[in-house]
């Protein structure tokens, strides 16, 4: 395909996205209707689509208008490229630019030239204060690929070379003594022999880091209360614990054993927990505000009132895995958000209801430390 034909491939994505079609689903629909289209077309199509949504208003007011059409001539716009050399009507490419096409001028008001809805800016204004900003054009970017090293399996260095074996290049980051940042062919990762061998899985730098802060779990009873895929469970059962995943959407755990005898650890999963644990991981749904680069949709479809949801499941989950923690052990709360109130107030707040137990080890890191935001904090039940 031509540069222009993956354009006008992508405005067509968008326009479906934009009715509210979910981005991977519209992504897969149009692949399956132009089975033509290679594999580098496919991804660099991907590619402007997540850039699309995740600038979606610097971009139309770039374009000069809301469509498909107008983020894509935001996108070029950004990027510095003048779209008249694209946008040419000829071919697969998009239609020549007209009248309507020419971008809004008026100046950029400051939570549109942060992709930010107007609603959450002054949320993050208080959660990150003078960062704000600085963090909020790190979101415009696309993130980088991290993969944890399986610690029971591999050293840093070992995996790295066997990467580099399959000619993908890495390198370590300090956010995690587990974590490489892929820096050429992470397409390759899935097919590569590290992965086969369960030397590595992919996973956020900040999630690492966030394990890594636990304390000393090596043969501790450890409960992961919301498991989702299990990437925090592998992780924690590489660091030597005897892990319990439960999520109380089970099937969100199907890969779990799989991924579990690639890594060479045991994780047992279960629909109903009993009993208490030395250590009880609440990693809970939140808002995903840390990892809007990965997943840019949940930027916009976020609302008050689903804040607010949050934050009562977030208080309830608490309250469910408190009661599985033994005396003497810890909660460990985790989210990937970077808002204050589904943070260091969250947690606060459960700490006045259980009697006044403060938090502590707390973690804050936004994508200005390299991964993505993520908070983590512990809390001691006595003895
Ligand atoms: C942030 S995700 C967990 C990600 C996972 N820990 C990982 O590292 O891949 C939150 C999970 O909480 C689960 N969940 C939602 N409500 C829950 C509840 N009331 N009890 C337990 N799990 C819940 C969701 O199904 C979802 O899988």
């Amino acid at each position: 395909m031509t540069p222009g034909a993956r354009l006008q491939s992508a405005i067509e994505i968008l326009d479906r996205i934009l009715a509210r079609q979910p981005a991977e689903q519209a992504l897969t629909n149009w692949a399956r209707g132009h089975r033509f289209a290679g594999s580098k077309d496919r991804a660099a199509i991907r590619d402007h689509v997540f850039d699309c949504i995740r600038c979606k208003r610097s971009f139309a007011h770039l374009g000069g208008r809301t469509d498909g059409r107008g983020l894509v001539l935001g996108l070029l716009r950004d990027a510095g490229t003048d779209p008249e050399t694209l946008f040419t009507g000829e071919g697969y490419g998009p239609r020549k630019l007209a009248q309507d096409d020419m971008p809004d001028p008026a100046p950029m008001p400051r939570a549109v030239a942060l992709d930010c809805p107007d609603w959450l800016l002054p949320e993050l204004d208080r959660s990150l204060g003078a960062n704000t900003d600085q963090v909020l054009l790190a979101m415009r970017h696309r993130a980088p690929v991290f993969l944890r090293v399986n610690e029971a399996r591999a050293t840093r260095e070992q995996a790295a070379a066997l990467l580099a074996a399959d000619g993908i290049e890495t390198r370590p980051v300090p956010l995690a003594n587990t974590a490489l940042e892929v820096t050429a062919q992470a397409r390759r990762v899935r097919q590569s022999a590290a992965f086969a061998d369960g030397l590595i899985e992919l996973q956020d730098a900040a999630s690492q880091a966030v394990i890594a802060a636990l304390p000393d779990i090596s043969g501790a009873k450890v409960l992961d209360y919301c498991a989702g895929g299990g990437g925090k469970a592998l992780a924690m059962a590489a660091r030597g614990a005897d892990v319990t995943a439960h999520d109380a959407d089970a099937a969100r755990m199907k890969d779990l054993p799989e991924r579990a005898a690639r890594a060479g650890v045991q994780i047992a999963c279960c629909a109903r927990p009993e009993g208490v644990f030395d250590l009880v991981l609440a990693d809970v749904p939140c808002s995903g505000s840390g990892a809007w680069r990965r997943a840019p949709e949940g930027k916009w479809a976020l609302t008050p009132d689903r804040l607010a949801q949050l934050r009562t499941l977030q208080q309830e989950i608490l309250a469910k895995a408190w009661a599985h923690v033994r005396p003497g052990g810890c909660l460990a709360y985790a989210t990937c958000s970077l808002l204050d109130v589904e943070n260091d107030l969250a947690v606060a707040c459960f700490a006045t209801t259980i009697g006044g137990r403060s938090p502590s080890n707390t973690l804050n890191l936004t994508p200005l430390d390299g991964g993505d935001g993520f908070f983590g904090s512990l809390i001691h039940k006595a003895i």
